[in-house]
This record gives structure tokens, C-alpha cells and sequence, in this order.
């Protein structure tokens, strides 16, 4: 429901859109409040979780067949109702129009060439002693996706998880989904399909990612475990750390615009929808250097709410979560930006070009007006498995690189020996580790 208000920018508000000023006293409390929501590492949320990985640990399939039934109302008696075959993937792709048919294998082209770039290459080279040094990439072994299934269904989210795994060269892609009531959705198994997934359970929270993480009886252990997911299966990894690699613990979807009025108003307004339609603790928020604008971005989003089956949804968050900020110029909106640093930051300005080297902190830069963050979502190429909550400060997109490891390669010369011998004596010696100085000083004589 839309209540109107008499905001800041002088114009119809939603009840709760928060409006706030970079000249407002207390601006910096404000801008730190928007960060705050209350499911992020709730207390509640990781007793549920700890207890649900426990029994997933002990008791395996009998322990993810039950949660499973509970939390996704399904009615199965066996692990083998919750998997999936190959010839499943198949059908559930022939049965799909040729249209989505098409736009599936697409996207995946995109994204497979975006993401060949990423591919990092062994490397090695011999020193002044004759002593070789490198660096050997190799691929994981078995890595499990999750692909989000509660409130929506993500065959994009297939694709943008399997197919970085898929060119570094992972033998086996096991994906987990969870499918309420038990129903099956077509585009998510053909997206399993076209992106090379191997095996595919249907099953999901705490209980898939205890699962991947310590096996079950039918579920063997996989190295990494990657994919967003609600705050059970983000406290989830964040559990399983360690017995296996994760990528990043995904928080809800954010969205920053930067607008300086230059694009249509109504194409802004639609942009911060999408991403409050994925969830009620979504983030959506413009930033703008003009008050008219502003305005009229929100009374677009009044007018177009009411057509959006997720109006529910996309207005909670916006009330909740979302802001307008008002800058006096763009250098404070990117000051800003690099403050939130956003999962996805939409440069919407004349020439985004020459605010691009401003932006130190962000997960996607969508720059110019045509550049929607939905494309982005689905089929321009990059990953959107992206750093959300602040974590852009110092993480990446998924990628290639999620999915591949280093070994350090050494392989010292006779003359090399020598020479590093004497380093690794002396300093092996300070730390009164005579073992090491020996094993080095042997090599020398
Ligand atoms: N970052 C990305 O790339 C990306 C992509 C798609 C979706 N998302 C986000 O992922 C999230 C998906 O969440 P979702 O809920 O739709 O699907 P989900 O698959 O993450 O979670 C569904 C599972 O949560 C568990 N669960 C639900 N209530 C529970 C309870 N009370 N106790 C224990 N377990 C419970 C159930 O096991 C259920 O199977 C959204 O926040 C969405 O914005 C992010
Ligand atoms: N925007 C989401 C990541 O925050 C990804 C997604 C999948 N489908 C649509 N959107
Ligand atoms: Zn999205």
C-alpha cells in the first residue's frame, strides 16, 4: 500500500522511503543505518543452522530428507525422489519453447566467452642460479552450486555458478536447489542441462549445504561450495568454512544508482525495482545530484508499482531499505558509492567513462543508460554471483578463479642450493630449527 507524505523533495512519498541529504547534520548515522538489517548473522538463524548442519552431519540422508520435507513441504521417502538424472535435464529442456530454448544458449555463449577471459595460466621462470620457479593452476576437483529456490526460481543463477566452474575445468558440477512442494521447474533443469551441470538434488537451506559439505550417503563430499542463498544458507557456509572452500557469504541483493538526470526517469525507477522485487530485505537506493529528478523517479514508482506481481515484495524493501540520497555533486555521490560499496552500482550519468576511475569499491559498474543492472543479471557476459553488505571493500565477482587453485613449483640448481643453502642455514639457525639448517646445509657440501 502507497501512503503518501510530504518528503524532503517536496513531492508524493512512500511511507518510510527514507530521503536524506548529504547536507543533514547527522548524514554519516544515516548513511551507516542503511546498512543495517535484521537478518544479517541473527543469533536465532545460526542456533537453527548449527543444529541442522549437526544432524545433517550425523545422520546424513535421513536428517536432509526430513528438513527437506519441512522447510520445502515435499513428501519424500528417499534421496533417490530428491535427485535428478541427466535424461530429467534433457526433457526438461525439449520441453521448453524454442524461444527460451534459444535465450538459454545464448546467455551461456555470453557468459562462457565473458568468462575464458578470467582463465589464469601456469606460469614459470629460472633465476640468475639456474633455479626454476613457478606457479601450477589447477582445477578443483568437485564443487557444489546452490541455486536460491525459495521465493523464486534462478536458471540464471545456474548458469552464472556453473559456467566459471565449467571453463576452469572442474570434472564434477553437483547443484543443489531447493523446489517447494515438489515442483520441478523446466528452465532451472535445462539450465542445468546447457551449463554442463553433472548431478543435480533438489534440495536446499542448511541441510544441501551440510550435505555438499560433509557428504551423505548419497551425496559425496565436494571441495567448494559456491552460490547465494537466504540467511539460513549464507550462515550455513559460513559454518561449513574450512571443512570445504566457499566463494563469499552472499547477503540480500543491492542496487545503487547514480543519476544525474539524464536518463528517463522511468527506465531509473524500474532499475531500483528490480532488485527490491528478489526479496523484502533487498537494497535499493538512488543517489542524485537533482532534486526534480528525484522526484520524479518516485512518482514513476508510484505509477508503476501497482503493475508488478511482486508489488508486495519490491515495497516493502523500499520502505525498509530504501533510500534517496541527495548530493550537491557527483564526486560526493562516488565518495558514497565507495562508502556502500555496492553489489551493483549503475553509473546513469552523462558520460560514465570519467566517473569509472572514481569508483574503488563496487561488485558490477553498470555505466550509461542503456546499461540496465537486469542485463547484467542475465546475459551480458560478467558473473552476478557479486560481493553484497560492504564486502565489495575487499571481494570480487565469482569467477574462473573461484574455481581454480595455485601450487607454488621450486626446483633449485646445484649452484642454487648453494647460494640459498647459506640464506636458509643462517636463518633457520635464528629460529633454532637445526632440521632446516641441516636439510639446507647437506645440499651445500
Ligand atoms: N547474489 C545473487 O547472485 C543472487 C541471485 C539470486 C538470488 N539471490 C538472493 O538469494 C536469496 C534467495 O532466498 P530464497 O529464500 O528465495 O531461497 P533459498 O534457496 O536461499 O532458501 C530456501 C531454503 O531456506 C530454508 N529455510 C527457509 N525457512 C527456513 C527456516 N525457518 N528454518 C530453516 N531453514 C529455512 C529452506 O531449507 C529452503 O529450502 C534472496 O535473498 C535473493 O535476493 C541472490
Ligand atoms: N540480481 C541478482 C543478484 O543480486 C541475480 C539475479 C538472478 N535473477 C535475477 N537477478
Ligand atoms: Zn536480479
Amino acid at each position: 500500500m502507497i501512503i503518501f507524505g510530504s518528503g524532503g523533495l517536496g513531492c508524493p512519498k512512500y511511507k518510510g522511503m527514507k530521503y536524506i541529504s548529504t547536507q543533514d547534520a547527522d548524514f554519516k548515522t544515516q548513511l551507516a543505518a542503511l546498512q543495517a538489517f535484521e537478518t544479517a548473522q541473527d543469533p536465532q538463524v545460526d542456533a537453527a543452522v548449527a543444529a541442522i548442519c549437526a544432524d545433517v552431519q550425523q545422520r546424513g540422508d535421513d536428517a536432509v530428507i526430513e528438513y527437506t520435507n519441512r522447510f520445502d513441504h515435499t513428501q519424500a521417502q528417499s534421496m533417490a525422489e530428491l535427485t535428478l538424472s541427466q535424461a530429467d535435464l534433457v526433457a526438461a529442456f525439449a520441453r521448453l519453447p524454442k524461444n527460451v530454448q534459444t535465450a538459454l544458449q545464448t546467455a551461456a555463449r555470453r557468459i562462457e566467452s565473458y568468462h575464458q577471459h578470467q582463465k589464469q595460466q601456469s606460469w614459470q621462470y629460472e633465476d640468475e642460479n639456474g633455479t626454476l620457479l613457478g606457479q601450477q593452476i589447477t582445477a578443483l576437483d568437485r564443487v557444489g552450486i546452490y541455486v536460491p529456490g525459495g521465493k523464486a526460481a534462478y536458471p540464471s543463477s545456474v548458469m552464472m555458478n556453473a559456467m566459471p566452474a565449467h571453463v576452469a575445468g572442474v570434472a564434477e558440477i553437483v547443484m543443489v536447489v531447493p523446489m517447494p512442494y515438489g515442483e520441478r521447474n523446466d528452465i532451472v533443469l535445462a539450465a542445468a542441462y546447457v551449463a554442463g551441470v553433472t548431478q543435480v538434488f533438489t534440495i536446499g537451506g542448511a541441510q544441501a549445504v551440510a550435505a555438499l559439505a560433509y557428504g551423505t550417503q548419497s551425496i559425496a563430499q565436494v571441495d567448494k561450495i559456491t552460490g547465494p542463498g537466504n540467511a539460513y544458507v549464507a550462515a550455513a557456509k559460513r559454518r561449513v568454512f574450512g571443512v570445504v572452500g566457499i566463494d563469499m557469504v552472499a547477503g540480500p541483493s543491492e542496487i545503487l544508482v547514480i543519476a544525474d538526470g539524464t536518463t528517463p526517469a522511468k527506465w531509473v525507477a524500474m532499475d531500483l525495482f528490480s532488485q527490491a522485487e528478489h526479496d523484502e530485505i533487498a537494497q535499493a537506493i538512488l543517489i542524485t545530484t537533482n532534486a526534480d529528478y528525484a522526484s520524479e523517479v518516485e512518482a514513476q514508482m508510484q505509477a508503476l508499482l501497482a503493475q508488478m506481481p511482486r508489488k508486495d515484495i519490491i515495497e516493502v524493501s523500499l520502505a525498509s531499505r530504501g533510500a534517496i540520497i541527495q548530493v550537491r555533486n557527483l564526486d560526493e555521490a562516488c565518495e558514497i558509492a565507495n562508502y556502500l560499496a555496492p553489489e551493483h552500482l549503475e553509473l546513469s550519468v552523462a558520460n560514465p567513462q570519467n566517473w569509472v576511475p572514481k569508483i574503488r569499491h563496487a561488485g558490477a559498474i553498470f555505466m550509461g543508460q542503456y546499461t540496465s543492472e537486469s542485463l547484467g543479471d542475465y546475459c551480458a557476459g560478467p558473473n552476478h554471483v557479486l560481493p553484497t553488505s560492504r564486502t565489495a571493500r575487499f571481494a570480487s565477482p565469482l569467477g574462473v578463479y573461484d574455481f581454480q587453485k595455485r601450487s607454488s613449483l621450486i626446483q633449485v640448481s646445484a649452484q642454487g642450493a648453494r647460494e640459498l643453502g647459506q640464506i636458509a642455514s643462517i636463518l633457520a639457525h635464528g629460529e633454532g630449527l637445526t632440521a632446516h639448517a641441516r636439510a639446507a646445509e647437506l645440499r651445500m657440501e
